[in-house]
């Protein structure tokens, strides 16, 4: 047996001590042999054999002796080699996995190194690698949502509120006077809206603070309701009421609207209600020159006041303009805002006019923006002294003049800031550039299927529509819509209606066919029909506006300029000749009908390409089951081809020319 080497000195010396006693081992052993051999009777089938067990024993014995003999020449490494050389011998084949899980073992350890050792078959397994479980839709419809929403107070639509004219309104707030008001005009109930929304914001305004509550100022309010639901008196009684208890005008109330029509319309909505207060409501939107708009707004004065002039108590206008006179009027400020109103809150948020809303912001509270160290370059510091007759904001009074008022209390802002939508956003990110200051959302709409009662489901957006709205789609090739449009009108007597296209250039060649169809059929009944796009001038739209409203002009044809806000009660019917692409322009298309709890019918025209996704989206906001499709056959247009044949031929001409 080959002796191992080992390299270093000791072992060297063990080398030569080992063989010196195997020597001995082996002469005694060859001693053995022969003496055994000479006692042994032979047998034939084993000449000269030994018994395997017996040599095996002999061996051992042997080994014991020669131990023996060795015993206390060999070093601890010898044990530790032995171990090692008997384990690996135990281990077998799996060497590699049984070094990792092998315990080192010292000189002393009483444990055996086998029993440490787990066998092939009892190695730890591993846990299978698994994906965490999936958050649940709830889950992922909470994601970064405004807390506040969650929280929403939902607000059942049919719950309407009788107005009493006489004594106290412990519910709505409203004033005897507003309630006389409001009964003259012919209101003799408030919607849903209204009366969630009204004991919120004037109860916040009751007493002497009702202007300026600086120690503690109002919470913001988010209002989603559907469309002719009455938003707009929702914002406008509060405002009046509070308003009418002021002593000096100043600039109170700010309500931006999207377009020019919106702001005439909602400054009609003021003048009726606010008439009799003293309360000076204005309007800035382009339609008139600046220097004009100007002097309106903060008179001839020229001497710079920090605390700025105002010569309007509310003013609505568009957001474009509002920037003209922010950066360009002179003692212009919005530091006394009471109210800032944002109407078509979703429309105007995803608008951005030179960065409108946050101007505003920062120009309703400089300090919130810049603290009470407004920097030189700010333009709300410069040297000029505040002369004693200038009116400073109580929450800038800190900043303009160094100086705390009452018991050093830090002043806030008390603007309260307003949004309103029948397509409100849920966007956090919008949501959050606006800053709002502890929001209550009051959301009013059905209650969904499955969803517990006066809570708000965050897993799927809806829309709520008017409860007395008909809804239809007509399905069609894209080259016979225009025949479509004409069975509404000449076989389904379709007047009072908006016809919305999807651009100014299809709505006046839309209009062109239909006259020259006019033209060309002797049977069919003449329909007054005009197109209103932004290719008209300011005075040409409101003078067809006028014609409309007065029922003079039949069918309105037009692009989406007055699909949102606009509100004249006898639109019956909304044609959408180009379907809409987006869900929340469909909402407020055929909310130009079915308003103030009247009744009215929506239908769209929808090319064969078009249906599939104009449905999916309908479906995603669970919409689809309540629009019924309406088959036009050959038969139901038979008789007015000859005629649209005509009119087809007479426009192609024209536009060749
Ligand atoms: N309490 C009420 N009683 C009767 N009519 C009302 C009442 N409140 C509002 N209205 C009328 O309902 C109509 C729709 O109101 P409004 O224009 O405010 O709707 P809206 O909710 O703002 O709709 P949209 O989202 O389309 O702008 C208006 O003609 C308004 O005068």
């Amino acid at each position: 047996m080959p002796e191992t080497p080992v390299s270093d000195a000791t072992g060297v010396k063990k080398c030569q001590a080992k063989t010196k006693a195997k020597v001995r081992y082996l002469r005694r052993k060859k001693a053995r042999r022969s003496a055994r051999k000479a006692a042994a009777p032979k047998t034939k089938d084993a000449p000269g054999s030994e018994s395997p067990q017996e040599d095996e024993e002999e061996d051992v014995s042997d080994a014991q002796s020669m131990q023996d003999e060795d015993k206390g020449k060999e070093t601890q490494e010898e044990v530790v080699d032995s171990h090692r050389k008997k384990k690996r011998k135990l281990s077998g084949k799996d060497e590699i996995g049984h070094e990792e899980h092998s315990i080192p073992q010292t000189e002393n350890s009483s444990i055996p190194v086998d029993s440490k050792l787990p066998s092939q078959g009892s190695l730890p397994s591993f846990p299978e690698p698994s994906a965490p479980n999936a958050p649940s839709k709830s889950v992922l419809a909470m994601q970064g949502i405004d807390r506040a929403l969650v929280h929403a107070e939902i607000v059942d639509p049919a719950a309407v509120l009788p107005i009493s004219p006489l004594g106290v309104d412990e519910q709505t707030k409203l004033s005897e006077r507003t309630r006389k008001r409001l009964l003259e005009l012919g209101i003799t109930e408030l919607f849903a809206v209204q009366t969630s929304l009204l004991p919120f914001l004037i109860s916040q305004s009751s007493g002497a603070s009702s202007l300026y509550p600086t120690y503690s100022s109002p919470r913001d309010a988010c209002v989603s309701a559907p469309t002719g639901s009455g938003k707009t008196l929702a914002y406008v009684l509060p405002i009046i009421e509070v308003l009418s208890s002021r002593i000096i005008t100043r600039l109170r109330a700010l309500v931006v609207l999207p377009t020019r029509d919106l702001v005439t319309q909602v400054r009609e909505t003021f003048k009726a209600i606010g008439k009799g207060r003293g309360l000076k409501i204005g309007t800035v939107t382009g339609q008139h020159s600046f220097s004009h708009e100007q002097s309106q707004l903060v008179g001839e004065s020229s001497t710079p006041l920090k605390g700025g002039t105002s010569k309007m108590d509310i003013l609505i206008c568009t957001p474009g303009r509002l920037m003209d006179h922010l950066n360009g009027t002179p003692n212009f400020t919005l530091q006394h805002l009471r109210f800032l109103v944002i109407d078509e809150a979703d429309r105007l948020l995803a608008q951005s006019f030179h960065d409108w809303l946050a101007q505003v912001l920062v120009a309703c509270d400089p300090r919130r923006h810049w603290g009470d160290n407004l920097p030189v370059s700010s333009p709300w510091n410069d040297s000029t002294l505040v002369p004693t007759y200038d009116s400073v904001s109580p929450a800038l009074l800190q900043a303009y003049l160094g100086c705390r008022t009452d018991v050093g209390e830090v002043k806030e802002s008390s603007c309260q800031k307003l949004l309103f939508s029948a397509t409100y956003t849920r966007d956090p990110g919008k949501l959050a550039s606006l800053g709002l200051r502890d929001p209550k959302y009051f959301i009013v709409q059905d209650q969904s299927e499955g969803q517990p009662a006066g809570s708000l489901d965050l897993t799927s957006e809806r829309f709520t529509m008017p409860a007395n709205l008909m809804e239809h789609m007509i399905i069609c090739e894209p080259s016979v819509k225009p025949l479509m449009l004409l069975h509404l009108i000449h076989n389904r007597s379709i007047r009072n209606a908006l016809v919305f296209t999807k651009s100014s250039e299809s709505t006046s060649r839309l209009v062109r066919l239909i006259e020259f169809f006019q033209e060309a059929s002797t049977e069919c009944e003449r329909v007054v029909l005009r197109a209103y796009s932004s290719d008209l001038s300011a005075s040409e739209r409101r003078n067809i506006l006028e014609k409309f409203k007065a029922q003079d002009i039949h069918i309105l044809v037009c692009s989406d300029l007055i699909s949102r806000g606009l509100d004249i009660s006898h639109v019956s019917h909304v044609v959408s000749y180009d379907a809409p692409v987006d869900i929340r322009k469909y909402v407020h298309r055929v909310g130009r009908t079915a308003r103030a709890g009247r009744t009215g019918e929506a239908w769209t025209l929808v090319e064969e390409q078009e249906a599939r996704y104009f449905k999916g989206m309908l479906r995603e906001y669970s919409h689809l089951e309540r629009i019924k499709r309406l088959k036009v056959t050959q038969k139901d247009t038979e008789s007015l081809r000859p005629s649209y044949q005509i009119a087809l031929q007479q426009l192609k001409e024209a536009y060749a020319r």
